[in-house]
């Protein structure tokens, strides 16, 4: 008898099975870990934007993470998008479990996922508890009140200085190689680059590169090469979604494909 990985997502759903829930499941199960979940919210989304939000009341998120966390022997936690303050503080009340956050505020059409008060929360009691933090620049941004302008390490100190190792994403696929800035807990700093995919098949990018992080800090591995490895995974999944014709704006990056050794 063996026993794999649970790894816990406690996100919203995207419709068009990109972003979300969805991406990181199908992530998890990439990687070789059983996939529980926790719906915050459901959105009415396709590869061209979000249409309708519907959050989750807390008390429901609340009897999710219980029902899950009762049973199942759960070794790290995801959060995607949280909703509302009152379900980050459903997060904030996880204990002796990795929680990996990633902590959306806005999906690449410009939707707001994250009011004010959910960003508060995510400062006042998200991220004390949190392990790391994988905010892309504007998540970095909007969380630590900065400029715009600020360079990626002092984005990085701000957070590091709220409690979490921080891994900066610097995806974009207008440049010839993507870093991304990690700040362990230590405050160790390395910029890990690699080369772009030339895609415009990205939706969810964020969502699966955190899933996959989520899966390797789950195994034990150390903070650096899981990031090495989620990029990996990243990098090949972008990789196969360059070749899809799907949907009308910027299509799912792809979960169905077998992952390498060194994806692994
Ligand atoms: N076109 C790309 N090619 C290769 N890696 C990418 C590409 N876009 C993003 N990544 C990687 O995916 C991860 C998530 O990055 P990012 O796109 O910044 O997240 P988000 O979707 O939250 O904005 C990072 O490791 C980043 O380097
Ligand atoms: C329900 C839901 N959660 C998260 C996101 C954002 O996903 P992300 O991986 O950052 O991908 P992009 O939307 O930036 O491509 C979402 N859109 N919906």
């Amino acid at each position: 008898m063996t026993t794999p990985l649970v790894a816990l997502s406690i996100a919203g759903t995207d419709s068009g099975g990109a972003a979300g829930l969805a991406a990181d499941l199908a992530t998890f199960a990439a990687l070789g870990a059983h996939g529980a979940c926790a719906v915050t919210a459901v959105t009415a989304q396709d590869t061209t934007g979000v249409g309708r939000i519907v959050p989750l009341a807390a008390a429901d998120v609340q009897a999710q993470v219980d029902a899950v966390l009762g049973d199942l022997p759960v070794g790290v936690v995801k959060t995607g998008m949280l909703g509302s303050d009152e379900v980050a503080a459903v997060v904030a009340g996880i204990s002796g479990i990795p929680v990996v956050v990633d902590p959306v505020l806005t999906a690449t059409s410009g939707a707001q996922l994250g009011s004010d008060e959910v960003v508060a929360a995510y400062r006042e009691v998200v991220l004390p508890g949190a392990t790391v933090i994988t905010p892309n620049r504007d998540e970095a941004v909007r969380l630590t009140g900065l400029d715009p302008r600020t360079p990626a390490l002092e984005l990085a100190a701000a957070l590091h200085e709220l409690g979490p190792a921080v891994v900066l994403t610097g995806g974009d696929p207008r440049a010839a190689t993507c870093g991304d800035t990690v700040m362990e807990g230590s405050g160790a700093v390395t910029v890990l680059e690699h080369d772009t995919i030339r895609t415009c098949n990205d939706h969810g990018t964020g969502c699966t590169f955190s899933a996959a992080l989520a899966v390797h800090l789950g195994n034990g591995t150390d903070l650096l090469t899981a990031v090495h490895r989620a990029q990996a995974f990243v990098s090949a999944a972008l990789t196969t979604s360059s070749t899809w014709e799907l949907g009308r704006g910027r299509g799912p990056v792809a979960h169905i494909f077998v992952p390498t050794t060194q994806e692994n």
